[in-house]
């Protein structure tokens, strides 16, 4: 089995590592020639993994075309905003009958679509084709190799099963399942809870903000779910509560840390400068999930809470207030 990474950040190369240690032979793609060459010399990538040595046979090019060629696994996994334009470059050197595998967690600007569904539609590769690997995932921490299970979806049982072998590392345990919408809306929207708790825990709010906004935060994600056609399930796993704990709760989590920075009292401009060009998805798929929401005529009131934050248009004491003074209901 042959692996090629397109992408080369922090879940790229931590998933390239995985890969490695499962046995699988994989070759990186890099934007710049430099990040691969002390990939692929080094062993390292200093730039979004300090302090991390990367297994010696990993390889890096800043030539696609290389890294794709013979590759029975395509792994997508750059900013989702960006996915489109690059993949439109790449779909003419992907090997026909390669799994296109989807570590992407945005919704499209615009389309509100799925990264998946972009796939398949820019690649033109039928949904069997497709797979997304999604859950509680922080990439430092597996880097550093600390035990962690994920999801591997994919409509075709097969396929999954092959992602699924491909992946499976001694601190990395993959279960399938066959739920691809709900688990790609499990890793898209908890970005989107996870700035509002790190809003909350920047303005001091302590545990029960936080498990009020992870257990509301499901419930409308799981609410657009099933209007989408997902399994209800899959919300209760890893690629829904498992993502959403991980993420609310941990200071590595770039969106969770974007929120703290707002809730503290910083401009949008100073947290985004504060991500050193590392992305947080949320900030903008917090648009789309909305979109998405309101074509489908879904309450989702904390991402509806959040966009209007992420596009100043309200601060966090508003945000807040909006949220507690909605009318009451049954849960
Ligand atoms: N970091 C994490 O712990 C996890 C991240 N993810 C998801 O993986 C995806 C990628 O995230 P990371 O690797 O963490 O991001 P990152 O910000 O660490 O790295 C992004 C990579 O994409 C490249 N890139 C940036 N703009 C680009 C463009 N216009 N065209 C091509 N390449 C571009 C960067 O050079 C970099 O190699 C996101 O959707 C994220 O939600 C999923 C699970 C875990
Ligand atoms: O998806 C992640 C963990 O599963 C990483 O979250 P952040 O993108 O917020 O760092």
């Amino acid at each position: 089995m042959k692996a090629a990474v397109l992408g080369s950040g922090s879940w790229g190369t931590t998933f390239a590592k995985v890969l490695v240690d499962s046995g699988t032979e994989t070759v990186m793609w890099a934007r710049r020639s430099e990040l691969a060459e002390t990939i692929t010399r080094r062993h390292a990538n200093p730039d979004y993994l300090s302090g991390v040595r990367l297994p010696s046979g990993l390889r890096a090019t800043s030539d696609a075309a290389e890294a794709l060629d013979g590759a029975d696994l395509v792994v997508l996994v750059i900013p989702s905003q960006t996915l489109r334009e690059n993949l439109r470059g790449w779909t003419k050197l992907l090997p026909p009958d390669a799994t296109l595998v989807s570590l992407m967690k945005g919704i499209e600007l615009g389309t509100a679509k799925r990264m998946s569904e972009v796939i398949s539609e820019v690649a033109g590769a039928g949904p069997d084709r497709v797979a997304v690997v999604s859950g509680p995932n922080l990439a430092r921490e597996i880097a550093l190799e600390q035990p962690t299970a994920t999801v591997v979806a994919c409509a075709d049982v097969d396929r999954g099963a092959q992602v699924q072998r491909a992946c499976t590392a001694p601190y990395f345990r993959p279960y399938t399942n066959i739920d691809v919408v709900g688990t790609e809306l499990g890793g898209a929207v908890k970005n989107v809870i996870a700035l509002a708790c790190g809003m909350a825990a920047g303005m001091g709010f302590g545990n029960n903000t936080t498990a009020s906004l992870i257990t509301r935060g499901l419930a409308e994600t799981s609410r657009l779910g099933l209007a989408l056609g997902a399994d209800p399930m899959t919300f209760a796993g890893l690629a829904g509560l498992g993502d959403l704990v991980a993420t609310c709760a941990s200071p590595l989590s770039r969106n969770r840390s974007f929120g703290e920075r707002l809730g503290k009292g910083e401009s949008l401009e100073q947290a985004q400068a504060a991500t050193h060009g590392q992305v947080a998805e949320g900030v903008k798929s917090c648009r789309s999930v909305l979109d998405l929401a309101e074509r489908h005529g879904v309450d989702v009131p904390i991402t509806r809470v959040m966009e209007s934050v992420c596009r100043g248009v309200i601060g966090p004491v508003d945000a807040a207030r909006l949220l507690m003074s909605r009318s009451t209901k049954s849960e």
